[in-house]
């Protein structure tokens, strides 16, 4: 039997990407997608890709009618799932959270970040973060699911097998990023128009964004110990993609490129280049993949990753996906398997 899948903001840009992805799933039915300004629109008429996939008309969003989907996904601004999680909890339904509402394990650093209360600080501990590369047990018994950041999905796993391993100084990380502006939402803001964001590539945040407590958390988790790390976003004139330079100092010397490939072998959607390859951006265009690729400059102890994903699928919709297959039972690259869109 078909699993009842419900959409809330389906209008956004991470909306959309998990109706184009799920159309193509053959065990799920969506049977219920939001948008509080296009009720009664059809899916179609307003994504015209979507004719002959999709036969729904989007509804205002109601947790009546989203309790009756085996689960459901939130692709809304930070502070809106975390309303209506327990009540769909409670009715049975799954939830996975595309937004940040609960990422965080500390809920005073996540107000601090976030500028606004918890609703429901009771379910932030059993959340659990879907990153499945790290917690593909806990995700397969989850009801909630945290899906990460787009920013810290390229630079948790760029990272990963260098902290895991205990082989760098865990003081003095840098993480150079780049995200295209898909990556800020559909919704209409000056920043992100075609003459302020074309042909210009810009820093933002460096004071500091809300994604560096959220990359250290789960590194210093992993590290066992507090990790400090230095996150710089750009934003870059193009639609999607990330492109993460990670920089960090060796402490103990080890076949980085084995490492990281033994680390990943059996990881379908994190590719490990050559050493001393080139990710592009473009290679992981509309694919659930993190692409990347070790260096190590004139042979010192610095290592510097590279590292790119789609920040509208590995980013957010495809590790959704791949999430929702874990938790129901199902094999984890269902609807998944495509390769990037070149040129
Ligand atoms: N874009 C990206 O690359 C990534 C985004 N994310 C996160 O995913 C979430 C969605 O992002 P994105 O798709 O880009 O956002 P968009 O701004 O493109 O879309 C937001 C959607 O949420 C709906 N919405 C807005 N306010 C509410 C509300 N109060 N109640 C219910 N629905 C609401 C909107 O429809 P309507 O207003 O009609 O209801 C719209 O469908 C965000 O939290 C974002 O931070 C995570 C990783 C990457
Ligand atoms: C280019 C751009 O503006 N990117 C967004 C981050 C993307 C995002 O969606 O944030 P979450 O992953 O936390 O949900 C930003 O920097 O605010």
């Amino acid at each position: 039997m078909k699993r009842k899948i419900g959409i809330v903001g389906a209008t956004g840009y991470t909306g959309v990407e998990l109706l184009r992805l799920l159309v193509n799933h053959p065990h799920v039915d969506i049977t219920c997608v939001t948008s509080r300004e296009h009720a009664g629109s059809r899916v179609d008429a307003m994504f015209p890709n979507l004719r002959g996939y999709v036969d729904l008309a989007f509804s205002a969003p109601s947790d009546d009618a989203l309790s009756a989907c085996d689960l459901v996904f939130f692709a809304t601004p930070n502070g809106i799932a975390m309303k209506s999680a327990q009540t769909l909890l409670d009715a049975g339904t799954k939830v996975i959270d595309l937004a940040a509402d609960f990422r965080i394990k500390d809920i005073a650093v996540w107000e601090k970040w976030y500028g606004m209360q918890h609703a429901s600080p009771q379910l932030v501990e059993e959340a659990v973060y879907g990153l499945p590369e790290l917690n593909r047990a806990q995700i397969r018994d989850a009801r909630l699911v945290a899906n990460p950041g787009c920013y810290p999905t390229a630079v948790t796993l760029g990272l990963l097998p260098l902290v895991e391993n205990g082989l760098i100084d865990v003081v003095g990380i840098i993480a150079d990023t780049k995200s295209g502006v898909s990556g800020a939402g559909r919704k209409a803001e000056v920043h992100t128009l075609l003459a302020e964001a074309g042909d210009n590539f810009k820093a933002y945040a460096v004071a500091g964004h809300r994604h560096q407590p959220e990359i250290a958390q789960t590194l210093s988790s992993i590290a066992g110990t507090s990790i400090s790390l230095v996150f710089v976003p750009h934003l870059l004139p193009m639609i999607r993609g990330i492109h993460a330079t990670l920089y960090a100092m060796l402490t103990s010397e080890a076949d980085l490129h084995q490492l990281y490939t033994a680390r990943y072998a059996h990881e379908p959607f994190v590719d490990v280049m050559p050493a001393d390859s080139h990710p592009e951006t473009r290679s992981v265009r509309g694919a659930n993949v993190c692409r990347m690729a070790i260096h190590r400059p004139g042979n010192t102890e610095r290592v510097v990753v590279l590292s790119v994903i789609d920040n509208l699928v590995k980013g957010a919709a495809g590790q959704a996906v791949q999430n929702m297959n874990l938790m129901l039972g199902l094999a984890e690259d269902t609807a998944l398997k495509q390769p990037g869109l070149l040129p």
